[in-house]
């Protein structure tokens, strides 16, 4: 997936920009840590920082991926979508979805420092504080409700001003927000649709001041990880910074490919504390063991692949790939959520809208990108989506009675207002016309997924299975969001605007074949290795994410997720990140 032509613009890719950053694991200059780190990614840079906050620990990160450094695609906003399909994605792709009519679409996930935040489109939603008393329900830990966690989310994140410099009185509570290190910010270059948008929502009362202050329900402006007109990512925010400090070492380029026992066990649990690192597939195999714990950080597909691959899963699954078994543990690469999402267009009377730099970014692009140089200003401070966007609940009628949300305060759908063609999904750009897109999910998904091993090989990729549009619940909610959005583009405010549908929906059927068409996913995927009371029958890892059954052995990102959030899921992985480190030093 990327939009039109744009140049992937990755112009250094060589030595990295730390001393403390190797590019292979024989280059390290210590063999003795207290903690490896596998994946420098959301979570995982994260932890990084925070645990190498003693000049005590020592912590490695190992990173399969490259280096973020001077990566124009990854830095300026608007240039994001560049990066998809890049040396910096992992390039994965969905079995063909059954509840799409077999067709596949690409999984993009960073391959890179700073993870799927370094390559994503930057939504910054912390979740409504029903996401997180859900999280501390199915989990058994009153820890992750909301009360718990708000402290968290004041460490993460802070507010800064948008690049613009306009007046956000309205659009935004700053008491809401913390003084932490992703900086964030509203949309700095303003788009025709944002009065349109946030009039009606008013005249309709659902107008939402800030998505962010923990009722998501309602249209409001969209707050991003953006902070002076470049993209704020966990390596940005939280790895770079910490590469100064001495007890810190980040290897790229380097695989786990597994991790285990160095000690016989017998029929006691096994201690992993040693992780398997390669950099090519018939490449030399090197061994580093961690002294204090093993934390797994390699995200929703990374994750259960390499508990799959140390014998930790299924175990028919195992014993089908001959891999010896240490733990069944039947939920791993199990639950995988995801947002289905499909981009709905409609013809516009517009003279301002992206169209015309996407149809021609040669010519377009590079005026726009000196200015951005010169002062960080202009289009590309802002993220390809929109700058306003809508959570909402079904009608009631709809599904009475059933609303697998966290709470009141969660959507079933989301609508992004888009001023432009967005080509997310498979309709072709159109060579002429100007457009609205409504990118609409389904936020609140039933269809449950997997991961599961293609081969014993690490370097194989997994076979991902998101099974989107497989219950009734999703396809239908997707359908009645698709009629939500018709009635919204109907309201008066917009005469004179919209001009036309570009596609026109005869019935409820019609409607339903062309989402099951041309439905793509928010790459929002979580849950396969999820967290939960009990014995492993009831979660991979226990609420303070160490995975059940073993030893010495963490999960911190999003697969840990009980739950798929009704929101973007980002500063989620961020905040579970923070409470991991405050678990782990209070477990040592
Ligand atoms: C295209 C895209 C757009 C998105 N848009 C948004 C958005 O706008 N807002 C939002 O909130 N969320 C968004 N998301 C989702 C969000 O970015 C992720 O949920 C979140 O970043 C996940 O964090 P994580 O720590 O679980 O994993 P990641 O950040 O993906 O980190 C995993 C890291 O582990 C590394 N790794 C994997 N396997 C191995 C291995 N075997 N050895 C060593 N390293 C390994 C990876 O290279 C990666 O660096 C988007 C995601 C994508 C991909």
């Amino acid at each position: 997936m990327r939009f039109l032509g744009v140049p992937a613009v990755i112009f250094s890719l060589g030595a990295p920009a730390f001393s403390k950053l190797f590019n292979s694991i024989t280059d390290l200059p210590s063999k003795d840590y207290d903690f490896i780190i596998v994946g420098g990614g959301t979570a995982g840079s994260v932890l990084a920082n925070r645990l190498s906050e003693d000049p005590q620990t020592k912590v490695l990160v190992v990173e399969a991926g490259i280096d973020n450094a001077n990566v124009q695609d990854i830095i300026v906003p608007f240039l994001g979508p560049g990066a998809f399909e890049s040396a910096a994605d992992w390039n994965f792709t969905a079995t063909p979805q059954r509840g799409m009519f077999n067709r596949t679409f690409t999984l993009p996930r960073g391959y890179v420092l700073g993870g799927s935040s370094s390559i994503n489109f930057m939504t910054w939603n912390r979740g409504s504080d029903d996401v997180w008393d859900n999280f501390a329900r199915l989990s058994g830990d009153p820890g992750w409700s909301w009360e718990s966690v708000e402290k968290y989310n004041r460490k993460v994140s802070r507010l800064t001003p948008p690049q613009d410099g306009h007046n956000t009185t309205g659009q935004v509570i700053p008491a809401a927000h913390g003084n932490g290190e992703v900086l964030t910010s509203l949309p700095g270059f303003p788009s025709e649709l944002d009065p349109i948008v946030t009039d009606i929502a008013k005249s309709l009362g659902k107008y939402n001041q800030d998505l962010n202050a923990g009722d998501m329900i309602g249209f409001g402006f969209v707050q991003n990880a953006i902070g002076n007109g470049e993209r704020s990512s966990a390596a940005t925010a939280y790895l770079v910074p910490a590469l100064e400090r001495p007890n810190l070492d980040v290897v790229i380029n380097s695989r786990a490919t597994k991790v285990f026992a160095s000690q016989p066990y017998g029929d006691e649990e096994p201690v992993i504390d040693t992780v398997q690192v390669a950099q090519s597939v018939n490449g030399s195999r090197f061994n580093i063991t961690a002294s204090r714990e093993v934390i797994l950080s390699a995200g929703v597909f990374g994750t259960p692949q390499l508990l799959l691959l140390s014998g930790i899963g299924p175990k028919d699954e195992l014993s089908e790939l001959d891999i010896p078994i240490v733990l069944d543990s039947p939920d791993v690469g199990k639950h995988l959520a995801d947002h289905p999402l499909l981009a709905i267009y409609y013809e516009v009377n517009s003279n301002s809208s992206f169209d015309p730099v996407l149809r021609s970014e040669s010519t377009m692009i590079p005026p726009l990108l000196e200015q951005w140089e010169s002062n960080r200003t202009g289009l590309l401070v802002v993220p390809v989506g929109g700058n306003t966007a809508a959570f909402l609940k079904n009608p009631p009628d709809l599904f009475s009675g059933q609303d697998p949300s966290s709470g009141p305060r969660s959507g079933n759908i989301e609508m992004i207002f888009c001023n432009g063609f967005e080509p997310l999904g498979p309709t072709p750009f159109p060579p002429t016309g100007r457009f609205l897109t409504v990118l609409t999910a389904v936020v609140s998904p039933t269809s449950r997924g997997t991961v599961t091993l293609r081969s014993a090989n690490p370097f194989d990729d997994p076979v991902l299975d998101p099974e989107l549009y497989t219950t009734d619940f999703d396809i239908q909610t997707m359908v009645q969001a698709m009629k939500t959005v018709d009635e919204f583009v109907h309201e008066p405010r917009w005469n004179g605007y919209i001009k036309q549908p570009f596609v026109q929906f005869e019935d409820d059927q019609d409607r339903e074949n062309y989402a099951r068409n041309n439905s793509i996913t928010v790459n929002h995927s979580v849950g396969t290795a999820r967290m939960g009371p009990g014995d492993v029958a009831d979660g991979v890892v226990d609420p303070s994410l160490r995975v059940k059954g073993v030893k010495g052995l963490r999960v911190v990102d999003a697969s840990v997720f009980p739950q798929i959030p009704e929101n973007h899921p980002q500063a989620v992985a961020y905040i579970v990140a923070e409470r991991a480190f405050d678990l782990i030093k209070s477990q040592q």
